[in-house]
């Protein structure tokens, strides 16, 4: 019965294992990511560049329904690479928050956010109880949140399905800033006609 039960969460693990975010290499433009792979100017290019909440602009392809579905969301040591963007101690940790943004009911974009300490004081401790509300509402409606320019990532799949293509900023408020980043799945193309 117990290899039974393990053989089950192997399957599902195998099964969500495209639902996982790849290691992936930032670049400070569209235009320089493009240089290795060109597919950034095709049907992901809105993606990358769209202005405003990306929250916003995923519920306006949504024909039924939007959700955020919490994956994981604790205190944890961002990546060596996250800490140097963010200008944080290298082993200081923050708190990091992986979901999956689902339109229609299906996963459409996997999102990671680092959080250092000093975003969590005073208004900022609102970011710890976030749940299922989309952070953009949060980032959106305070006037003391600004984002820093677009990044695009490419992405090195392990798995079949994984994302190819992300995009990540800094959101800079009082004297802090957090890192969101965006990875899309290939069901946000199938879907849409933009
Ligand atoms: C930053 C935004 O928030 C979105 C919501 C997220 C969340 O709830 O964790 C993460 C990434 C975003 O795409 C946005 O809407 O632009």
């Amino acid at each position: 019965m117990q290899s039974r039960v393990s053989d089950i969460k192997n399957q599902l693990g195998e099964f969500n294992s495209h639902l996982t975010i790849p290691p992936t290499d930032w670049y400070r433009s569209l235009t320089a990511a493009g240089l290795r792979n060109p597919s950034v100017h095709g049907d992901a290019r809105y993606w990358l560049q769209v202005e405003g909440s990306f929250t916003r602009a995923l519920q306006k392809q949504c024909t039924r329904s939007f959700h955020v579905e919490v994956r994981q969301e604790g205190f944890g040591p961002p990546s060596l690479e996250e800490s140097r963007r963010l200008g944080i101690p290298l082993r200081q940790h923050a708190w990091i928050r992986e979901v999956r943004l689902c339109g229609d009911g299906e996963p459409w974009v996997l999102a990671r956010t680092v959080i250092p300490l000093n975003c969590l004081e005073g208004e900022g401790r609102r970011l710890l109880h976030l749940g299922n509300k989309p952070l953009g509402a949060y980032l959106f409606t305070s006037p003391h949140w600004e984002r820093g320019p677009l990044e695009t990532g490419l992405c090195n799949p392990v798995t079949a399905g994984q994302p190819e293509l992300a995009r990540r900023s800094l959101f800079s408020g009082h004297h802090s800033s957090l890192l969101v980043g965006e990875y899309f799945l290939p069901a946000l193309f199938s879907r849409n006609t933009l």
